[in-house]
């Protein structure tokens, strides 16, 4: 056999067989799997699925934050700070100026203040946060906060990036705008990212992959490449295509959804 010339890189992140259950006995509950995934570097991967199907479960393994019950999942790391995670609830520090939570895991990692405050103000220049950076988040909107959250995460460049709904507590059009601020910023980072969403259209709009889960305990049972050309923007919603592919995933997770409540 002779040597590829392009070999294909091997996954940032890869599980196998992975499940967990919580509790014992007659509490025993089966969140999720059993689990095979890859990630690609550069990835953009989503995951949709019915509500306690375990995708949280699924990203806090990732994150390192809960133990799976079997399998394993590796994160390939190359550097010392692997995996960033950005919640719905923003998880940015109060008592902190905007500045100093975007700076907060470059402190973490012991770069040079200068350095640091040059690539936390870049980050916020990016995120139309640049007035901001001296004011604490009380005085921020939730969009304003979530950017926060997200320049935060993206300024220790992770090897991968785990989001867990982080839009969900937003409304529809500033839903729309942090998605496309999102896609654009991705698409120029590359960076590999993990995505848990219920809305078919943010995954769509996002993902190079969408992945559909089961109902509890949670596996993959779809796998859909939204047909849009990199770099793509917000525009491609209303495309025919797109409007195909949310059907058509929504088909495969309405029997997914609370099936006891499907008439049969
Ligand atoms: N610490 C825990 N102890 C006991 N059960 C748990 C725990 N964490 C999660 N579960 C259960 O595991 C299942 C999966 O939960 P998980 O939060 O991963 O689902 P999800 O798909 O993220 O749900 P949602 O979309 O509603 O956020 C649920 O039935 C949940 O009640």
């Amino acid at each position: 056999m002779g040597d590829d010339p392009h070999p294909t890189p091997p996954p940032k992140l890869h599980a196998t067989a992975l499940t967990r259950t919580f509790g014992r006995g007659s509490g025993r509950v089966d969140a999720l799997g059993p689990v095979e995934l890859d990630v690609a570097p550069g990835e953009f991967t989503c995951i949709v699925g019915p509500s306690g199907c375990g995708k949280s479960t699924l990203l806090r393994i990732a994150a390192g934050l809960l133990r799976p019950s079997s399998g394993r999942l590796q994160i390939r790391t190359d550097s010392a700070r692997p995996a960033a995670m950005i919640f719905q609830d923003y998880g940015i520090y109060d008592w902190k100026t905007v500045l100093a939570n975007v700076r907060f895991g470059l402190d973490v990692q012991r770069v040079p203040r200068k350095e640091a405050d040059a690539r936390a103000h870049a980050l916020l220049a990016r995120i139309g946060l640049a007035d901001f950076a001296q004011a604490y988040p009380s005085a921020l909107s939730g969009g304003m906060r979530q950017r926060v959250a997200l320049a935060r995460a993206l300024a220790v460049e992770p090897e991968i990036l785990l989001m867990d709904e982080p839009f969900a507590a937003l409304d529809a059009q500033l839903r729309t705008i942090l998605q496309d601020e999102l896609l654009e910023l991705t698409q120029a980072t590359r960076t590999t990212t993990l995505f848990i969403t219920h809305s078919l259209e943010e995954a769509i709009v996002l993902g190079d992959r969408v992945l559909v889960m089961s109902s509890r305990p949670g596996r993959i049972i779809a796998e859909r490449r939204p047909p849009f050309a990199r770099p793509r923007t917000g525009g491609i919603r209303d495309s025919p295509e797109f409007t195909a592919l949310k059907g058509e995933l929504w088909e495969l997770l309405r029997g997914e959804v609370r099936p006891e409540a499907v008439p049969v």
